[in-house]
């Protein structure tokens, strides 16, 4: 008999599966704190979830028969991933069942904006009759700005199509013909920012995505737009947004979720007259909460009865004797496609994987789905892309994967290179193991270096002329960013080279902009490793 836990409202419908299993046994336990959950969570096989419930490493920890952790939902940002990885803890989540429905909980967020519904609600169940103070906008011939075109947005994007808006919609992944299929301007976040009167967010919470539209978008956005927020807290800058409504740029804004849940009762989102907000109901409604709950039940069978599941979000399966060879190249992999990931502009088309070597006469597909784990991490979050659905997530984005093997490794024994194609420009990394060292970056593009797989990086490409290393130097010292190492590559001498930084902390966005202004500097990347 498995036990399992759900410890967070979830819907009875939804878990009949698991109710009327007659191998299962389920508790409901919900609002428990995490030394009560530590308490109890000893005695079950599975832990059953939504947003509310933080999974830490010490319930896991205490969690001695835990197999598998459910989320009835699509962020896992509540789980320690890591922790659940470290002790071969299933963690599945059920990403397809509430699009639709957060999808219209955005346009009835943007919709209650456009016409003040609920502060014009408040008013008159007040007793006053004002019709004066909430004058509306029409969503027809307005831009909406989609920023992040995955499940969520792209449903936005195709019913505020029916509204009459235009769209412009920005997605790393996101191609000039699949945007032409979903009916959408391909756009960059700037032109979100100085061109739409809605703008909308639907990616995850990543280093990347974290403050997307911040001080700086604000300064530039246009004037009297509308912002919402359906998805994660902290992707919009709170504190730079309610600055830019009271300076009278933003017209108003409608938030759903916050950086901190619930917010403080001196939120100043709560009680400021042009933001509206809703607790974190994205997904409350019946339906999407019996998908989610069916989803996930029907994969928690699977995992407790050892079948073939899906979704899951952690543990690389990799048969026993092929491990053994292939993973201490495992994190070279996946650092070299996170490398070249941060190195590229543009939406990737083809990710393509050179294995010279002993490699080459190994099934390497296990050390692909970690270079493409590499390269879609930086985009879509690390904690929604592991080597179980990275191959299945780059199909769903048209991503083409091409692998190649040789016996010649320049002298290495082993040499891995990945290379991404856009429409505009391919870029390359390579790497290899070296004794005692562990994994380095050997080549990038054309030029060979040896680089530490590790910590901060900047990447700079400039003219191979006297005085630009100290040039760099000084500008970076001025700003407080130490120099740990630098490598320095070049073709011919005065020529195009590169020059590979690694730095002992992230280097603010405003001091890569100095570095590119210098002379004879042509741009410079952050590059973060972990
Ligand atoms: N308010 C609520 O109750 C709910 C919130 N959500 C949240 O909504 C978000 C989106 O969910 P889905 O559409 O299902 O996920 P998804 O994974 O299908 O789409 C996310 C998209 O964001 C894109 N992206 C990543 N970095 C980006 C960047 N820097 N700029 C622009 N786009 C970027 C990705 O390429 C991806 O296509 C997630 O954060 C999820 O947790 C989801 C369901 C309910
Ligand atoms: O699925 C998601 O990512 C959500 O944010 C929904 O959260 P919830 O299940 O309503 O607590």
């Amino acid at each position: 008999m498995f036990k399992v836990l759900v410890s967070d409202p979830i819907s009875d419908l939804g878990i009949s599966l698991l109710v009327e299993a007659s191998d299962i046994s389920i508790d409901k336990k919900t609002g428990l704190s995490e030394d009560e959950l530590v308490a109890i969570i000893g005695e079950y096989d599975a832990l059953l979830v939504r947003s509310q419930t933080r999974v830490t490493e010490r319930i896991m920890t205490a969690g001695k028969s835990l197999k598998v952790i459910g989320r009835a939902g699509v962020g896992v940002d509540n789980i320690d991933l890591d922790a659940a990885t470290k002790r071969g803890i299933v963690v599945i989540n059920a990403p397809d069942g509430n699009t639709i429905t957060t999808c219209e909980h955005t346009f009835a967020m943007m919709m209650a904006l456009a016409r003040h519904i609920p502060q014009a609600y408040a008013k008159t169940i007040g007793g006053v009759w004002d019709r004066k103070s909430f004058v509306g906008v029409e969503l027809r011939n307005k831009t909406l700005g989609v920023l992040g075109m995955g499940r969520i947005g792209s449903e936005v994007a195709a019913r505020a199509k029916a509204f009459g808006m235009k769209v412009l919609g920005y997605d790393p992944f996101l191609t000039e013909e699949r945007a032409d299929k979903l009916g959408v301007t391909l756009a960059t976040v700037d032109d979100v920012v100085r061109g739409a009167d809605f703008i909308t967010v639907h990616t995850p919470l990543t280093p990347e995505t974290r403050h997307m539209i911040g001080r700086a978008q604000f300064e530039v956005i246009k004037p009297g737009v509308r912002i919402v927020n359906c998805a994660r807290g902290g992707i919009i800058d709170e504190q730079a947004l309610i600055e830019a409504i009271d300076a009278g740029r933003v017209a108003g804004a409608a938030f759903d979720v916050f950086e901190e849940e619930p917010p403080a009762a001196d939120h100043p989102f709560l009680n400021h007259p042009k933001v509206i907000v809703t607790p974190h109901l994205g997904a409350s409604t019946v339906e999407a909460q019996e998908n989610v709950a069916i989803d996930v039940s029907e994969q928690l069978l699977h995992i407790l009865r050892n079948e073939p599941y899906k979704n899951a979000v952690n543990m690389p399966p990799v048969p026993g004797d092929l491990l053994a060879k292939l993973e201490p190249y495992f994190t070279l992999a996946r650092k070299l496609g996170s490398f070249a990931a941060q190195i590229t502009d543009g939406p990737v088309k083809e990710i393509s994987v050179s294995y010279a070597g002993e490699l080459a006469d190994v099934d390497t597909q296990p050390l692909t789905r970690q270079v493409v784990q590499g390269v879609l991490a930086h985009h879509l979050g690390s904690d929604q892309v592991n080597a179980v659905n990275a191959m299945h997530l780059a199909k769903m984005r048209e991503v083409n994967i091409v692998t190649t093997k040789s016996q010649a490794a320049k002298g290495f024994t082993n040499l891995v290179t990945v290379t991404l194609k856009t429409g505009r420009e391919e870029r390359s990394a390579a790497g290899a193991l070296l004794n005692g060292f562990g994994p380095r970056i050997t080549q990038i593009d054309k030029y060979p270096v040896d680089v530490e797989s590790q910590g901060h990086l900047v990447l700079i490409s400039h003219h191979d002329k006297p005085g630009i290393i100290g040039r760099v130097g000084t500008l970076l010292g001025t700003n407080g960013v130490n120099i740990a190492t630098m490598q320095v590559g070049r073709k011919i001498v005065g020529g195009a080279a590169i020059m590979v930084l690694g730095v002992d902390k992230a280097v603010p966005k405003d001091v890569l902009s100095q570095l590119e202004e210098l002379p004879d500097l042509n741009s410079a990347k952050e590059i973060q490793l972990v």
